[in-house]
């Protein structure tokens, strides 16, 4: 479990991170996300006790990192891509990790295997692409077994199918009852990974629920509704509340009232229904909702 409290950080003027209060809990999958520069690696390198909070606590399992005993045991970590530049070969940069952590070999063996390393376990870690930087990164932040895990963008650089053992790793670790913690700045990388998201916007939490929720609470109810008599139903639905909204296709949008009541308003004038369709924002959609007043940097949109 880790429990963030008025968590904030400033770097001279600019506030990276802006009063965070949210808790990571055990047996789930909770990915942190945010537009570039929101304050996520901020927040996960003070969680890890590699930046000093200028106010607010973090603790992992009741104790900040820095008071943890044994803590690569406790919290595994991936912060940097490519943190590792030298030229050790991947085998011994775990091993010398082990051998001062009083991790057994037979550990290095097993996250090798792990990460899918295994080919190139010899080779110089200095040579690694971006993508066996991340797995390295991943088979040094499992390599104390630990209970909790934080991982920075962990996909960054992986192709589809280290995409897919990311998440089917993550969604693993969790069910064993661990704490998973991972942020990324693509909602549509969490929608199959997380069960929970906390959502960052310049620094301030603007989301902390279950997925779901922050599906469903985005753009308001809308229903997709298609009828031969447009106006019959509009006059059946019509309330301060409901907004109709008629496309070029002839559907007609129709937000403030669900499906269910519309279909029963339809049933008492008698009008005649061809499609009524509960629309479910996607998920890259309720990300934008949430973050669009908050991104650091907006791209220019060519008119
Ligand atoms: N050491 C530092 N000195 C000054 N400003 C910093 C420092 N580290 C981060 N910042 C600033 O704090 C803000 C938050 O940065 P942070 O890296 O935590 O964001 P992020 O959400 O992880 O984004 P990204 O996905 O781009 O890494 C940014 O405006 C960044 O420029």
């Amino acid at each position: 479990m880790i429990e963030i409290q008025h968590l904030s950080k400033r770097y001279g003027p600019k506030l990276a991170v802006d009063d965070v209060t949210f808790t990571v809990r055990p047996g789930i999958v909770t990915g942190f996300l945010g537009p570039n520069g929101a304050g996520k690696s901020t927040t996960m390198r003070m969680i890890m006790g590699l930046d000093r909070p200028t106010s607010g606590t973090v603790t992992i399992n009741g104790a900040p990192y820095t008071s943890l005993h044994d803590p690569l045991r406790q919290v595994g970590a991936l912060l940097e891509a490519k943190a590792v530049h030298t030229g050790r070969s991947a085998f011994n940069h775990l091993l010398a990790l082990s051998a001062t952590h009083g991790i057994p070999k037979s550990r290095v063996d097993e996250v090798i295997h792990m990460t899918g390393l295994e080919s190139v376990a010899k080779r110089r870690v200095g040579g690694f692409s971006l993508g066996m930087g991340q797995r390295l990164g991943i088979a040094v932040a499992l390599l104390g077994d630990p209970q909790t895990l934080i991982l920075d963008e962990p996909v960054n650089g992986l192709d589809p199918e280290g995409v897919l053992w990311v998440r089917q790793l993550t969604r693993y670790l969790a069910s064993q009852g661990r704490t998973v913690f991972l942020s990324s700045h693509l909602m549509s990388e969490m929608a199959q990974t997380a069960d929970h998201v906390v959502v960052l916007g310049r620094g301030k939490v603007l989301a902390d629920a279950p997925i779901t929720d922050i599906l469903s609470g985005a753009s308001g109810q809308r229903v997709t509704v298609r009828t031969p008599t447009p106006d019959l139903l509009i006059g059946a639905i019509a309330s301060p509340d409901v907004n109709v909204q008629q496309s070029p296709d002839g559907s007609l949008s129709v937000n403030g009232i669900a499906a269910q009541q519309i279909g029963e308003a339809a049933a008492r004038a008698g009008v005649v229904l061809h499609e009524l369709t509960p629309v479910t924002a996607s998920l890259e959609q309720a990300y934008l909702e949430l973050t669009q007043d908050e991104v650091e940097y907006h791209s220019e949109v060519a008119q």
